[in-house]
């Protein structure tokens, strides 16, 4: 890439898109130089020479987005959530027949909630007892949260890696929801609050302690140092990345 990085925002009016967008004018490398929202001809930015694009858009319309940013050798840092293992693997297909393009899906941007999932991997394989707590504002689409998705993931596989089997729980009678989402043998539970932001607590228990870890983003503004790391280092890693750690020598 350029010494100054170009970049495309998708979803430049929303929540998060809109502090992207800021963050990018300021910055001393990047320059912002295309606004993409709901309804915008994706061609505008091959048109503004975007060599990288920044997705904060929609579960329902990222892949679309993506794949033509792929198509066009555009690279992308993508905070949109909604990703499973076979969405990945299609992405893995489009870069196949881009090589020197890369992608990086991160469940979260924010070094706070990076060093919180972190710490619950940590921390998973010495306690009986692991359940997740998101809680975001009631305009979120999804549910759990990519980042509480994530986080049940790594605690499942520290357990495994401990020879840890599934949690205590006595239940057998429950309102269907009661005990949460199942992710991969690790209860999520969700909460939709007015006034509330981004926040997650990990929940962890043993003989005659619990351990909390708590992560709260109050401001999305948070998330854009992360997006800056992405922009920053995206253009070395061609093909797919998942988690901004791997670029903050966190992995
Ligand atoms: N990884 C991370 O660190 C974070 C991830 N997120 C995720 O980012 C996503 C966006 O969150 P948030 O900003 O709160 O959501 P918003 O709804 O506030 O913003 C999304 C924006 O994208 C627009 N949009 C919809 N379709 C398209 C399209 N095809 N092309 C371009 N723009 C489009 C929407 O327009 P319209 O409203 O008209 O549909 C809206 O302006 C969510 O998936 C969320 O979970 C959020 C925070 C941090
Ligand atoms: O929708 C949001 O707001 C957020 N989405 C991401 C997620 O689903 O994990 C990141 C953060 O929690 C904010």
């Amino acid at each position: 890439m350029t010494e100054t990085i170009k970049v495309g925002v998708l979803g430049a009016l929303g929540k998060v898109g809109s502090e992207v967008c800021r963050a990018v004018e300021q910055a001393p490398d990047t320059e912002l130089v295309a606004r993409i929202d709901a309804g915008d001809d994706l061609g505008g930015l091959v048109g503004s020479g975007a060599e990288a694009v920044v997705d904060f858009t929609h579960p329902d319309v990222v892949m679309d987005n993506l794949e033509f940013c792929v198509r066009h050798g555009i690279h992308a840092v993508v905070g949109t959530t909604g990703f499973d293992a076979a969405r990945l693997d299609t992405l893995r297909g489009w870069l196949a027949d881009s090589p020197t393009t890369g992608v990086l899906v991160a469940p979260n941007f924010s070094i706070g909630a990076l060093l919180m999932m972190r710490f619950a991997a940590e921390a998973a394989r010495w306690f009986e007892s692991a359940e997740v707590v998101e809680l975001h504002h009631p305009d979120k689409a999804d549910a759990p949260s990519g980042t509480a998705r994530r986080t049940a993931e790594l605690i499942a596989a520290a357990r495994r890696d401990a020879g840890l089997g599934p949690a205590p729980d006595a239940t057998s009678t429950a309102l269907e929801g009661a005990r949460g989402a199942d992710v991969d043998g690790i209860r999520v539970h969700g909460l939709r609050i007015r006034g509330m932001v981004a926040h997650q607590e990990v929940v962890l228990g043993g003989l005659g302690e619990t351990l909390t870890i708590r992560h709260d983003s109050m401001d999305r503004a948070s998330f854009t140092p992360g997006v800056l790391a992405g922009l920053r280092a995206i253009a070395d890693h061609p093909g797919l990345t998942v988690g901004l750690d791997h670029f903050l020598g966190l992995d």
